[in-house]
């Protein structure tokens, strides 16, 4: 399916480009895709977001994941037939070494071909794998935008089977000040010292691993970094969502009955936003060897989905899309979209490494150059990061 659809190709102004090769559909899925590599961010493991190691498919049923969220072990819900996790929870498996644990059989093997028979023992509580995890999470709160497992995890299948660094060619690469820039934006002020007793970790731990020596330098590791900032896809999965979803299907429910229901979920996302606020979600992120090559639009025509619950994503058409016309997905969020085009541009600037010249922010091009009042209400704390 990935490949008729569209093709790859390449253009001086944004380099590697996703072009329909025939007529897409409004709603038709482009192309589907598992990740190369993709790992939960630490902090969100920490707290308990229970997601399979290799997949992120959810492992808490939703109504563990609701009592959890709202701090409400009484909380009991309805239709439990409609949650996939209670149909799938006898395939669950622990590592037997480390107890970490997958979704099936099938998952732990793979995560043990790629990089898991390297990095089991070494993520036991006070390994190397775990210390370098911890001094992570000192530098990196939540909102979480980047996950160094996603690095271990990396180095682990390189070491594993060095044919992989071949794949890391498929992602874009930067120049030198801008690894920087990136390397700033991710860690905040501090960026120098805290990179580099990461940096001094992670060569400890690995010393001597030639294969590696690459992104051991200084300069190898700012460039990893910023290649998993303007490449990677963040990935977000949850029962409860995945519940809401399949009983708002339900045909053979009574008008009372779906009248309760709906109630019933809004009082649940109010408790949420008493308790956890928009930490609703098991999250990560990924890298995709095609999905990477997607530009970005402020009008995008195409968005991404992960609708199997696990990190598997398809990119769908938002609209029709002519043949010729590039595909185009938004590297913003709604909220951010709605923002001025200064604001956004900003945004894009900082993260990307580009400046934006899509449709809309051509026809906004009259517009005075202000941050959003959005941006300046949350202490520009999305949009702005000079100060993170
Ligand atoms: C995930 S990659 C997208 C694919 C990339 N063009 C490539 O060659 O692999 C993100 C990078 O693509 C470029 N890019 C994405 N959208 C763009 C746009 N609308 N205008 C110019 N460059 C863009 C930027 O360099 C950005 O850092």
């Amino acid at each position: 399916m990935n490949e008729s659809k569209f093709k790859i190709v390449n253009t001086n102004l944004k380099g590697r480009s996703l072009v329909a090769n025939k007529v897409i559909a409004i709603d038709e899925v482009i192309l589907e895709e598992a990740p190369f590599v993709c790992s939960q961010f630490s902090w969100n493991k920490a707290y308990g977001y229970l997601a399979c190691e290799n997949c992120m498919l959810p492992l808490e049923t939703a109504e563990q994941n609701v009592r959890r969220l709202a701090f409400d072990p009484s909380i009991i819900l309805p239709f439990p037939e409609s949650d996939p996790v209670i149909h799938l929870q006898q395939k669950f498996v622990q590592c037997q070494e480390c107890s970490l644990k997958f979704c099936s059989t099938e998952c732990l093997e793979e995560a043990k071909f790629k990089y898991h028979s390297i990095m089991c023992h070494a993520l036991k509580p006070n390994q190397p794998f775990d210390s370098i995890n911890e001094i992570w999470k000192k530098m990196h709160y939540p909102p979480e935008t980047t996950s160094l497992l996603l690095i271990l995890r990396i180095f682990a299948m390189v070491k594993l089977q060095p044919e992989y660094l071949n794949v890391f060619g498929e992602f874009c690469d930067r120049s030198k000040n801008d690894d920087l820039r990136i390397c700033h934006k991710i860690l905040g002020k501090k960026f120098s010292e805290q990179l580099s007793n990461l940096h001094q970790a992670l060569i400890q731990l690995f010393q001597g691993e030639e294969i590696l020596s690459r992104f051991l330098t200084v300069e190898g590791f700012t460039q990893l970094f910023t290649m998993i900032g303007t490449n990677s896809q963040g990935i977000g999965t949850s029962p409860f969502a995945n519940w809401v979803r399949n009983v708002s299907e339900l045909q053979s429910l009574s008008e009372k009955q779906s009248k309760e229901l709906d109630e019933f979920i809004d009082t649940v996302y109010a408790t949420f936003d008493n308790t956890v606020g928009t930490f609703l979600n098991n999250e990560g992120s990924g890298l995709y060897v095609t999905q990477s090559k997607i530009n970005h639009s402020c009008k995008p025509n195409a968005e991404i989905r992960f609708p199997f619950s696990n990190s598997k994503l398809q990119v769908v058409a938002l609209r029709e899309i002519k043949p010729d016309e590039e595909i185009c997905i938004s590297y913003l969020d709604e909220c951010q979209l709605d923002r001025s085009r200064y604001s956004r541009q900003k945004y894009l600037q900082e993260n990307y490494l580009f400046l934006c010249d899509c449709e809309k922010c051509q026809e906004e091009v009259s517009q005075a150059d202000e941050t959003s009042d959005d941006d300046v209400n949350d202490g520009d704390d999305n949009m702005d990061t000079d100060d993170d």
